[in-house]
């Protein structure tokens, strides 16, 4: 089987700001989905290898922390968001590392800012608003997030408007239902048709794999997930009981490393929920490094969702910077 050679495959140039061209998706093909088996324990064993095998120290390791920082997708998804909150957030996200913590880094004339700061559809005005001429990209979950549980017409339409409202990329959720019933080609046409109504919009694929409960589910949701056009497959709303987790990790980007190989298509990858400390971001960078390479640590093929993890990486870059940690109480709480 050869995936490249599918005669309903279009090949698109990279689009600005990318080194790869979009994944278009292809047919659905069952081999693909349905074949490969998943080894539980060579999925453990592998997975609790990486953050002992490897020790990134002092320069390096700020310079990792720096890279993950430009891939956060700086998030609220609260009940309780408002504008307010949400320009807080902005402003965070323009500016993630305080002023002396970039000049001490020699970083001063090209400062991090985050990969985009990801709401739910209403507060996509205020934080387009908010981050207008900062490159910065505004991610909206959509399609009923977190349960997807509502009619298939009104998830496109909240796709439309969240586009129309200036979001760059969405966050779909799947419906999970489709994964339990084995039922991939109903899974297939749904992310199809979300991946039309995002028009030029990135969709990000949420699986919420803490729901599927199978490694074999998770797979084959990502290579259906792919087929289907996702620019991105991420684990998890934050929502669920097990969100991102190395296991599961493995699992997807192995099925992004099987799209690649199959259709010259790179998918990104983006762990969700959960992912609090710095030695956590280190910990998926290694992952990514080891399992993809070096393109997958850039923003436009890795992102790390997160609402709090930014705190405990600025900590610890200035420990590298001033030899010590400043107490709790001189750090954001975001
Ligand atoms: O997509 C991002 C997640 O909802 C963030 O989850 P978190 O609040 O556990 O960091």
């Amino acid at each position: 089987m050869n995936l490249a050679t599918d005669p309903k495959r279009k090949v698109a140039a990279a689009e600005p700001g990318h080194n790869h061209p979009r994944n278009s998706g292809i047919a659905f093909n069952e081999e693909a989905v349905l074949g490969p088996t998943v080894n539980l324990s060579a999925v453990e064993r592998r997975t609790a290898s990486l953050p002992a095998r490897r020790s990134v120290k002092k320069e390096y390791q700020a310079a990792w922390l720096v890279k993950a920082i430009q891939c956060i997708d700086l998030t609220t998804l609260a009940g309780d968001d408002t504008p307010a909150r949400v320009h807080r957030l902005c402003a965070k996200a323009k500016s993630p590392l305080r002023a002396d913590l970039v000049e001490a880094l020699g970083l001063a004339d090209d400062a991090p800012k985050v990969g985009a700061v990801c709401v739910y559809p209403t507060m996509v005005k205020p934080a387009v608003e908010a981050l207008t001429g900062s490159g910065i990209p505004v991610a909206s979950v959509a399609t009923g997030f977190p349960a997807g549980l509502m009619p298939l017409d009104l998830r496109l339409e909240e796709i439309r408007r969240a586009v129309a409202d200036g979001a760059g990329e969405i966050d779909i959720v799947i419906t999970r239902a489709h994964v339990l019933g084995q039922d991939w080609t109903a899974l297939y046409d749904e992310i199809a048709a979300m991946r039309a109504a995002c028009g030029p919009a990135h969709l990000k694929a949420i699986l919420a794999t803490g729901d599927l409960k199978t490694l074999r589910n998770v797979y084959r949701a990502s290579m259906t997930a792919m087929m289907a056009g996702a620019d991105f497959i991420k684990t998890s709303t934050g929502k669920e009981d097990v969100n991102a987790t190395l296991p599961v990790s493995l699992v997807m980007v192995r099925a992004i490393r099987d799209y690649l190989q199959e259709t010259g298509f790179k998918i990104g990858f983006k762990p969700a929920g959960g992912l609090r400390t710095a030695k956590d971001a280190m910990n998926w960078q290694i992952l990514m490094k080891e399992e993809l390479g070096r393109e997958w640590l850039e923003p436009d093929l890795f992102r790390i969702g997160a609402s709090s993890l930014l705190g405990d990486i600025e900590r610890q870059i200035e420990h590298f910077v001033t030899g010590r940690y400043a107490a709790l109480n001189r750090h954001a709480m975001a």
